[in-house]
């Protein structure tokens, strides 16, 4: 589904990411763990296409972005860590705009977005801008969004920082549900202990590399820590490389 191959990048000509090697199959819920500046936004903006690999290459359902951009780019949905809304559109013209945008119709909008709303406990809100939204709410928007579309990637970035427990909770659902389906995630975040519970494997970037990844029990056995949680294998994992 998604496959990242040997690529390196970054912002300039000194990479940030280097040899990156992993893949995301269907129906996984992959997290993408690291300290600060680690890399894991700069391997999401590759994966998203808004930088490009300074080496090696990125395919989503077989073809790179160069090869068939329109595939590749409707192939995944995409939820950054700061939300981005437009201003000038209540909640009810995102939810249409992003249904025009992925050819959505009608009556499939008022299905999707229906259940979307009263999951994310956002019904009463539709004709609200974004002027009046909280942080959370905001939030809350761009996930609606990235779900009312049924791509076969979800990317996201941070997601549980800014959103309550029963945000949290709702986002778990969906998550869930589009993985059932045979969707895949790809999310970064510091909150090891939800990660730990929900991701399938787990990927540990460090300083720009792949540092190990796979699923709990291989990376207990990578460390040689039996019981550790997530947590530990972190730290375990910061020390080793001030060590070095
Ligand atoms: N726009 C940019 N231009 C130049 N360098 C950048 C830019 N954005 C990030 N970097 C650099 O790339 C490196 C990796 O940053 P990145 O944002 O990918 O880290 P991260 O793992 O997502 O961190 P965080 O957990 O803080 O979000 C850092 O050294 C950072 O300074």
């Amino acid at each position: 589904m998604l496959e990242v191959k040997d690529v390196t990048g970054g912002y300039t000509r000194k990479p940030v990411i280097k040899d990156l090697n992993f893949s995301i199959g269907q129906g996984e819920l992959v997290g993408l763990i690291g300290l600060n500046g680690a890399g894991k936004s700069t391997t999401i903006k590759h994966i998203i296409g808004t930088l490009l690999p300074q080496k090696g290459e990125i395919r989503l359902n077989g073809v790179t972005l160069n090869e068939d951009i329109e595939t590749y780019r409707s192939s995944f949905s995409y939820i950054p860590e700061t939300p981005v809304l437009y201003d000038e559109l209540t909640l009810k013209e995102h939810l249409e705009l992003t249904a025009m945008a992925y050819g959505i119709d009608q009556h499939t909008l008022k299905e999707r977005s229906g259940k979307l709303l009263e999951e994310f406990r956002m019904e009463k809100r539709l004709n609200w801008f974004p002027s009046h939204f909280s942080k959370g709410m905001k939030q809350k928007v761009m996930i609606m969004c990235a779900f009312l579309v049924k791509p076969s990637l979800y990317i996201i970035d941070e997601p549980f920082v800014g959103l309550d427990p029963l945000g949290i909770q709702s986002l778990l659902n969906q998550m869930t549900e589009r993985k059932n389906e045979g969707a895949s995630v790809l999310m970064s975040t510091h909150v090891l202990s939800t990660a730990e519970k929900h991701c399938d494997r787990i990927i540990f970037l460090h300083e720009g590399r792949v540092r190990a990844q796979g699923t709990m029990e291989d990376l207990r056995k990578a460390f040689n820590m039996p019981n550790a949680t997530l947590d530990d294998l972190y730290i375990a994992m910061t020390k080793e490389q001030h060590n070095e």
